[in-house]
């Protein structure tokens, strides 16, 4: 079998950082260079111009996803310097036909994306008998952060489709070799490599992973537990970012300083000062549960303190969250657990045992439901939808890696304005 493609994708918005992005992948192993559907919307042609001029010994990829008028937009890439250009897989076969007809005439390939497609196996047949080049397998970065795989749909289509095949989506080191084992002649890695803050280190560990694939056994993991182990690898900004900025509570802050807690809440609803439904709740919880509790807003009695905090300890609860204060504060700090509150204050009520376990609560400005994920840190604390938490810790991951690119980029000596293109992306009014 001839040696598999590693094909970079430059899904950046800007021409400068790409081709900075696309020297170091070469330099650790890459062999096209995409120019990805962000860098052509954001630059257009130039891109695929300019990539063709700076890397001239490598296959440019122009990631159009034609929809519509094949012949113009293939011609467009063709001449801009793309030895090989996208469509979508399922734009009609009008248009298929169309871009074809282009690729010959220009002497390009085509490259047709899988991307949503109900039956690829036979849309790849029928597409190879149109005159597509390569088929390729694509779980789009949303549809991975809902969980769909590209190696899933890879297999499917193992043995099956006559061109060659690429595979895109998600891919890491691991998943390249899984890939190429499963038949892949053509390797495409876009934010595993480019958002690195070491990208020859992260091409070549992919280049090394194709040319000597080593599948290692995968082990089984839960939903609650990749959405655990996610939570637990990045901070609460990374989470806000990932919804958009949303999700935090206001004036809620870290009692301990630098202590983190990830876990379902347990929510408690209890009239000002009453601490019997907090500490009830604490038998209710189980280990790794986090509670919030709702103290009508009130800064002046605390609801919580040092033996509440070592008995959900000892059950294994893993933080608290008080729309309120609480109290012993000095204590709590010694355990170094995490409990976040609007405020410290000495007295506590009593344990009357007004109020609810379980139900729906506003804290600090966000409704907190039985279930929902939290996310705290010393930044503050974040409440996840239960039934959004997976793609939420799938966008929070990449939001992280993000950062790590433009993180390397400021250190050498780039503005943070710069790397982000602030002015360039302002709002037109
Ligand atoms: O085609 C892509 C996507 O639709 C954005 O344009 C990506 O290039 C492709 O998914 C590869 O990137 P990663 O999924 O980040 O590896």
């Amino acid at each position: 079998m001839a040696t598999p493609t590693l094909q970079v994708a430059l899904d950046l918005l800007e021409l400068d950082r790409a081709v900075e992005i696309a020297d170091e992948a070469v330099r650790g192993g890459a062999d096209w260079i995409e120019v990805g559907t962000p860098l052509i919307k954001s630059e257009g042609m130039q891109a695929v111009r300019t990539l063709r001029e700076r890397f001239p010994g490598h296959e440019i990829v122009a990631d159009m996803k034609i929809a519509d008028t094949g012949a113009v937009e293939v011609e467009m890439a063709a001449k801009s310097g793309a030895g090989v250009v996208c469509i979508l897989a399922d734009a009609d076969d009008a248009v298929i036909v169309e871009a074809v007809r282009s690729a010959r005439k220009y002497g390009v390939r085509l490259m047709a994306d899988l991307i949503n497609v109900a039956d690829p196996v036979s849309r790849s047949r029928e597409l190879a008998a149109l005159g597509v080049d390569y088929i390729n397998a694509h779980v789009g970065i949303d549809q991975q952060m809902i969980g769909r795989s590209s190696l899933d749909l890879l297999r499917r289509l193992a043995g099956e489709v006559g061109t060659p095949v690429a595979v895109a989506g998600g891919l890491d080191a691991e998943t390249a070799s899984e890939a190429v084992a499963a038949g892949a002649s053509i390797v495409i890695v876009g934010g595993n490599i480019v958002k690195a803050a070491d990208v020859t280190g992260a091409a070549r560990r992919v280049r090394e992973a194709i040319d000597q694939p080593e599948i290692r056994p995968r082990e089984e993991e839960s939903q609650d537990a990749a959405i655990r182990r996610l939570f637990e690898a990045v901070s609460a900004l990374n989470v806000t970012d990932a919804m958009h900025r949303k999700g935090a509570m206001a004036g809620v802050v870290s009692i301990c300083g630098r202590v983190k807690a990830v876990g379902r809440a347990v929510t408690v609803r209890t009239l000002a000062g009453d601490w019997a439904k907090p500490v009830e709740a604490i038998d209710v919880a189980g280990p790794g549960d986090v509670l919030v509790v709702r103290n009508e807003g009130r800064t002046d009695v605390a609801p919580w303190g040092e033996l509440a905090t070592h008995s959900a300890e000892n059950r294994g609860v893993v933080g608290i969250v008080i729309d309120g204060a609480v109290r012993d504060v000095d204590d709590i700090r010694e355990m170094k657990f995490p409990v976040f509150a609007t405020a410290t204050v000495p007295n506590a009520g009593e344990p009357k045992g007004l109020g609810e376990i379980n139900t729906e609560v506003a804290c600090c400005g966000q409704e907190v439901r039985p279930g929902d994920w939290i996310v705290a840190d010393e930044s503050g604390v974040v409440v996840v939808p239960r039934e959004r938490a997976y793609e939420v810790a799938r966008r929070a991951m990449e939001v992280k890696k993000n950062e790590e690119r433009i993180r390397e980029e400021i250190r050498r000596g780039r503005t943070l304005s710069e790397v982000s293109e602030l002015l360039k992306w302002e709002k037109r009014h």
